[in-house]
């Protein structure tokens, strides 16, 4: 197999840059407008239902700390496979989400539940190493079970011009997931400029991504509903033209279940129902679950759980 890290760039920086800088630019207040507008959104109660159940099911379920720990891991493994162990009917998460050097604990504590484990890779969440580290650390997540990948794009890169760059990196590290899907961080709240963020999807969409996720978690501003729209305007037209559908994965500062439901109206209105599914949309977060037990369990009894109820996310 030749070595990825070597081979020669998949794309001409010339013609990757002649397609994305003739991507129509973002009509800035339009867009805001748009996500303000669908954010106010009502839905009936029986839908608010489904919705979260649908949202718990796209969760990742997040710890990305330094002071992670295995018995911490642990943890929200167990969380994730049993959210409320009153009540049997919560779907499960989508995926639990580690750095890799906790891939093998999250693998062991899950085995068995379907459940699957994505790891952050390539130096998250700067970015900021050689290309052969990066796909280091692709590797070892991979070989240690995890069945998802979420890298960081090189920011800077992107930033002074060098798609070819990011782009190689991209298809390289697709190739070292193997089987693993890949998701690729745009690191939205970097990009300066929403026509940067729809040039970084389909930069990223056309080198590989399986899906492209807005943020690390780690930077300000990070999932905001006008860059989750413009991602979803990029998976949308991508599919219209070439029939492959990619998936979205809005993460950082998502805590509620309104700001989840609102996300769900913007996929169903912007990329269309067909991306109402954990297969095509993922909520990152690290301590939203808990929210969306507590709505399920008012909506289905009529009151709130006391606050000590569940365990932390
Ligand atoms: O990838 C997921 C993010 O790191 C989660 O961010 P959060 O802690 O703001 O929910």
């Amino acid at each position: 197999m030749p070595d990825t890290a070597t081979a020669p760039p998949a794309a001409p920086n010339s013609s990757l840059r002649a397609f994305l800088h003739g991507l129509p630019g973002v009509d800035e207040v339009g867009a805001r407008a748009r996500a303000q507008d669908l954010s106010t959104r009502s839905i009936k109660t029986t839908a608010k239902a489904h919705a979260i159940d649908l949202a718990i099911s796209m969760v990742d379920l997040t710890t990305l700390e330094g002071a992670d720990t295995p018995g911490k891991v642990r943890s929200l493994c167990a969380k994730a496979a049993l959210p409320d162990p009153a009540d049997r009917t919560v779907p499960r998460v989508g995926a639990v989400c580690v750095y890799p050097d906790m891939v093998a604990i999250a693998v062991a504590a899950l085995r068995g539940t379907g459940i699957g484990v994505a790891s952050v890779a390539t130096a998250f969440p700067s970015g900021r190493a050689p290309m052969e580290a990066k796909l280091a650390d692709t590797r070892h997540a991979v070989a240690d079970g995890a069945t998802e990948i979420d890298m960081v794009i090189d920011r800077g890169a992107f930033l002074s011009g060098d798609y070819g760059k990011v782009f190689d990196e991209i298809a390289a590290v697709k190739e070292a997931c193997g089987g693993a899907h890949l998701k690729v961080i745009l690191e939205t709240g970097e990009l300066v400029t929403y026509d940067n963020v729809r040039r970084a999807s389909h930069l990223a969409i056309r080198a590989g991504a399986d899906f492209i996720k807005t943020s690390t978690g780690k930077v300000s501003p990070a999932a905001t509903l006008p860059v989750t729209l413009i991602m979803l305007e990029a998976v949308r037209d991508h599919h219209a033209a070439t029939g492959r559908r990619v998936g979205v994965k809005p993460a950082g500062g998502i805590r509620t279940t309104k700001d989840a439901i609102r996300n769900l109206v913007l996929v169903n209105e912007t990329a269309g129902p067909g991306w109402l599914t954990p297969d095509l949309f993922r909520i990152g977060a690290s301590s939203l679950l808990n929210d969306l037990l507590m709505q399920r369990t008012r909506l289905s009894t009529g009151s709130y759980p006391g606050p000590d109820y569940y365990t932390q996310d």
